[in-house]
């Protein structure tokens, strides 16, 4: 059968999602140096010959397979300092404060409605990505600080179908380790990476940061073995930690005493969730890293070649499917049309002898020989397009809303 999609590009993107605080920048940050300096050892090592086999590998490495600086994007229109210079970055086109402000909304109001006025200019941003995404290797897009803005909004899920649809995609959700450490916190966050893994149907990978400061150890091997997982539930720890002091009072006392008989309800359903939860650990690869010492970012590259491969397997197939089938439908749409308005015709032949034809000549005006039928006044409708930004529209463009901090002038990707 004819494949209906493209080859997929060189690149893979990476959608870089976590908890407020977990590390999505700082992640993302390492991953830029470590690919910038992949790429100036590559280059080294081609330029001075091969010393080692290593540096001979990646001296003969082809353009294609040659390692490249990862293209960023930040989605994160609150952030004010970022570990790494964005390509393209959401707060060259909308300022979040003046959202904020025009709208009168709260913070994440802002940030929402930020990311949605940013959404209605993603396909050009899309065509820039889809020109860098034949040369390198990742494009990385670090997204906002609360995670439900970007999981469960609209413009979250049209970015994230968008790219997915254009080129191999995987998500990165990030841990905050050291905060995951009692099975309470651990399983919302399992519970959370299962939701967005579901909802997005994507590879995904668990990625266990900040392990400089606690090993990810005890959250694999809760991944791995639910009796590890119920013998610390047993523990009686599965909310962390205990407000009550030395001499509690009246009253702590009698919230202790309350919480210990939540406690036993809170580890049942624990026990419950691990059960349900051990399906979607089988289907995880889950990378400890330190994203300040850069410890296991190798290993995490190496996880987004598997993801590639994976989103090639059982993703894109799907993909063509669905494409056939709007193609077919599209095809049968034309044809009973076409069908209906040769009809009509013969039908006006008849009936209009006697009149002047005028109606019929109008119908036949508008139909081209191709069997495309020509929607009045749709050139029109098109604008004026860029021919080197896909999904330019002039017209478009103008008529998005002009308040509220947008700024027309955004250059994309930013000067370097
Ligand atoms: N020790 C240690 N600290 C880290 C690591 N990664 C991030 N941090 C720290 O965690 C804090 C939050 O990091 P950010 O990168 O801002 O996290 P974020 O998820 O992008 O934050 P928001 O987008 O604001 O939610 C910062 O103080 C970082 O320095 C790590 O691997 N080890």
């Amino acid at each position: 059968m004819a494949a209906v999609l493209p080859p997929p590009p060189r690149a893979t993107s990476v959608l870089v999602i976590g908890m407020a605080g977990s590390g999505k920048s700082t992640f993302a940050a390492a991953l830029a140096r470590t690919r910038q300096r992949d790429a100036l050892d590559a280059a080294q090592s081609s330029a001075q010959g091969s010393a080692d086999a290593a540096a001979a590998a990646a001296a003969a490495a082809t353009p294609d397979t040659r390692p490249t600086p990862a293209y960023l994007v930040n989605l994160d229109p609150a952030v004010t300092t970022l570990g790494y210079e964005p390509n393209v970055d959401i707060r060259d086109t909308v300022d979040y404060r003046r959202v904020m402000e025009e709208y009168n909304l709260g913070p994440n109001g802002g940030i929402l409605t930020a990311l949605n006025l940013f959404t209605t200019k993603f396909d050009q941003v899309l065509g820039i990505l889809e020109k860098r995404a034949t040369d390198c290797q990742e494009i990385i897009l670090d997204t906002p600080g609360q995670i439900e803005i970007f999981t469960w909004s609209a413009s979250g899920s049209i970015i994230t179908d968008a790219l997915a649809s254009a080129m191999p995609t995987c998500v990165a959700y990030v841990i905050d380790t050291p905060r995951t450490t009692a099975p309470a916190t651990f399983m919302s966050n399992m519970l959370y990476a299962c939701s967005i893994m579901y909802k997005t149907r994507l590879p995904f990978i668990l990625v266990f940061n900040k392990t400089d400061v606690q090993s990810s150890d005890f959250a694999l091997e809760w991944m791995k073995d639910f009796e590890a997982f119920q013998a610390a539930l047993a523990g009686g720890n599965a909310t962390e930690p205990s407000d009550v002091g030395a001499h509690p009072s009246v009253a702590a006392a009698t919230r202790a005493a309350q919480r210990g008989e939540d406690q036993g309800y809170i580890n049942s359903l624990m026990n419950s969730m691990a059960l349900v939860l051990d399906e979607f650990y089988n289907n995880l690869r889950a990378v400890s890293v330190s994203s300040t010492t850069g410890d296991g970012i190798p290993a995490f590259f190496s996880a987004v070649q598997e993801a590639r491969q994976e989103y090639l397997e059982d993703y894109r197939p799907e993909l063509e499917r669905v494409k056939r089938e709007r193609d077919e439908k599209r095809e049968r749409k034309k044809g009973e049309e076409v069908a209906r308005l040769m009809r009509d015709m013969a039908m006006g032949e008849q009936a209009g002898a006697k009149e002047d034809g005028a109606e019929e000549e109008k119908i036949i005006d508008r139909y081209e020989g191709d069997g495309e039928i020509i929607e009045p006044d749709a050139d029109e409708e098109m604008g004026t397009r860029d021919p080197d930004v896909p999904g330019t529209n002039q017209r478009n463009t103008h008529a998005l809303p002009r308040s509220s901090g947008w700024d027309d002038g955004a250059q994309w990707p930013r000067p370097a």
